[in-house]
């Protein structure tokens, strides 16, 4: 296919922040991976070969076609992909540490502490037999060794630097009774309260209103901008992309066909395929 050159798409100029390239939170060297049938035989490949390094203190969107193997990759980096999955080749580091031999308990260890997730159905991710403020206040007391009452002053604070109105409120209430865009905040809020080193976002703005995705992202690149987070941002609407992500990664039927910085790879793709990806977004006028 002939490359498509450069392109139109507005770019944010580069963020005030600059990650340091050589600080590599998560490397995926010749990464694959695929299921397994139902009874035994071969694997079927999802991820071929990935060889990819997220940059410490950058939010990093991960882009590609539905089915192309964005969840599987974010999934691996925590042990969460499904018991079907089996990974035939290469290694991921996670602060230079080889996941290759993690079980279930050392990615236990993983979760929440280092790399907390935040997925697109955040009510079902919530537990549902208990209140916002019991699931909360236990991750705040868990993770920054507070007492109940001061872990409950840290819950509402949490709430409120998510903008989740009446805060004290929903404390009380129980999954089921919020909003999908309240269930996301909480949902953010309890991933933030483990103080995470790597934030894997899942579509986390899907089924919300523009307003409220506009909000949620807003507060996630704050947060990294702060200076200690670092994120993995999966998406399909690359307006998003062009004017909050630092690099983009674009995956293509589980492999990488491109990455680097968002303003290089969008305004100059080098593959054809990030260059219909831009395409598209512009025609659905994408880029907001
Ligand atoms: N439990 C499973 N068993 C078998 N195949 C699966 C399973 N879960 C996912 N897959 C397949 O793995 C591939 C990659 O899925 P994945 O969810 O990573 O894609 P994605 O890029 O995140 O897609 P989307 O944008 O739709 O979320 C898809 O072809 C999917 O059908």
């Amino acid at each position: 296919m002939e490359q498509t050159g450069s392109t139109t798409l507005e770019v944010v100029p580069e963020l005030d922040h600059e990650p340091d390239p050589t600080d590599v939170i998560v490397a995926f060297e010749n990464y694959s991976g695929g299921f397994r049938g139902r009874h035994g035989g071969r694997v079927t490949p999802i991820l071929k070969g990935v060889d990819v390094a997220f940059r410490r203190g950058a939010l990093t969107a991960v882009v590609g076609e539905t089915g192309s193997g964005k969840t599987m990759l974010a999934l691996s980096i925590v042990g969460l992909t499904p018991a079907t999955f089996e990974r035939t080749g290469g290694s991921i580091h996670l602060n230079g540490t080889d996941l290759g031999g993690y079980d279930e308990a050392a990615f236990r260890g993983v979760r929440g502490r280092t790399v907390a997730m935040v997925f697109q159905d955040s009510r079902s991710a919530l537990n549902p037999v208990f209140t916002v403020g019991r699931q909360l206040v236990d991750v705040v007391r868990l993770h920054q060794g507070l007492g109940k009452a001061a872990a409950r002053t840290r819950a509402v604070e949490l709430l409120e630097q998510m903008r989740v109105p009446e805060p004290e409120r929903r404390l009380r209430q129980y999954p089921h009774e919020l909003s999908g865009g309240t269930a996301q905040r909480v949902q953010l809020a309890i991933a933030l309260a483990c103080e995470p080193e790597l934030l894997l976002l899942d579509e986390p703005t899907t089924g919300l209103d523009l307003t409220v995705q506009a909000e949620v992202l807003e507060l996630i690149v704050e947060m990294i901008k702060g200076g200690r987070l670092s994120a993995l941002l999966i998406t399909h609407d690359m307006g998003v992309v062009a004017q909050t992500c630092d690099d983009v990664v674009v995956l293509r039927h589980g492999e990488i066909c491109e990455s680097g910085r968002t303003s290089s790879v969008l305004t100059n793709p080098t593959h054809p395929y990030t260059a219909e990806l831009v395409a598209a977004s512009q025609t659905l006028g994408g880029t907001r």
